[in-house]
């Protein structure tokens, strides 16, 4: 799993079209979202995660609570982006890892939202900056290696 980490002063997104033949289904009021003082987490999850995708879980949650500590927000926004690896999982498992990466985090005591899957979406996001504002990790499952 990759994921690209900015400390943002809020990120907000519009549903558009379709990107897969069976998205995500969402209500409406799920078709935009915001949140301020946000950690956004972009995440792309790999064909690797796929050997073990609860693993991956944990090892991505433990990240984001690292890096969310370490710039003071309780906010997090989980963005599925498939952009960030040439070797992405199936859509059905991205979906649950996504999906269990927004409930363990919410379990931590984090504010959570998560982008919806599968479709293309207009956002907007103002990176506050600072040295910590913009990270990247990388998670894969024991015994893996990261290409
Ligand atoms: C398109 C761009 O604007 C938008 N931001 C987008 O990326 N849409 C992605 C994700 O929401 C989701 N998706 C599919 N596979 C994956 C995966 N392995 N990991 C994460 N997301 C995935 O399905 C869409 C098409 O790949």
């Amino acid at each position: 799993m990759r994921m690209l980490l900015i400390h943002s002063d809020y990120l907000e997104y519009e549903v558009r079209d379709k990107a897969l033949k069976n998205p995500e289904p969402i209500s409406d009021e799920q078709r935009r979202g915001r949140l301020e003082e946000v950690l956004a987490v972009f995440t792309s999850v790999e064909k690797v995660d796929e050997t073990n995708p609860d693993e991956v879980v944990e090892k991505a949650v433990a990240e984001i609570k690292d890096v969310a500590s370490q710039v003071k927000t309780n906010r997090v926004f989980v963005y599925p982006f498939a952009h960030l690896s040439s070797e992405l999982a199936r859509p059905d498992v991205a979906l649950k890892v996504l999906q269990k990466v927004e409930e363990r985090l919410k379990e931590e005591g984090f504010e959570v939202k998560r982008a919806p899957f599968g479709y293309y979406k207009a956002f907007k996001l103002s990176c506050k900056g600072h040295p910590l504002a913009e990270l990247s990790r990388t998670v894969v499952p024991s015994g893996e290696v990261v290409s």
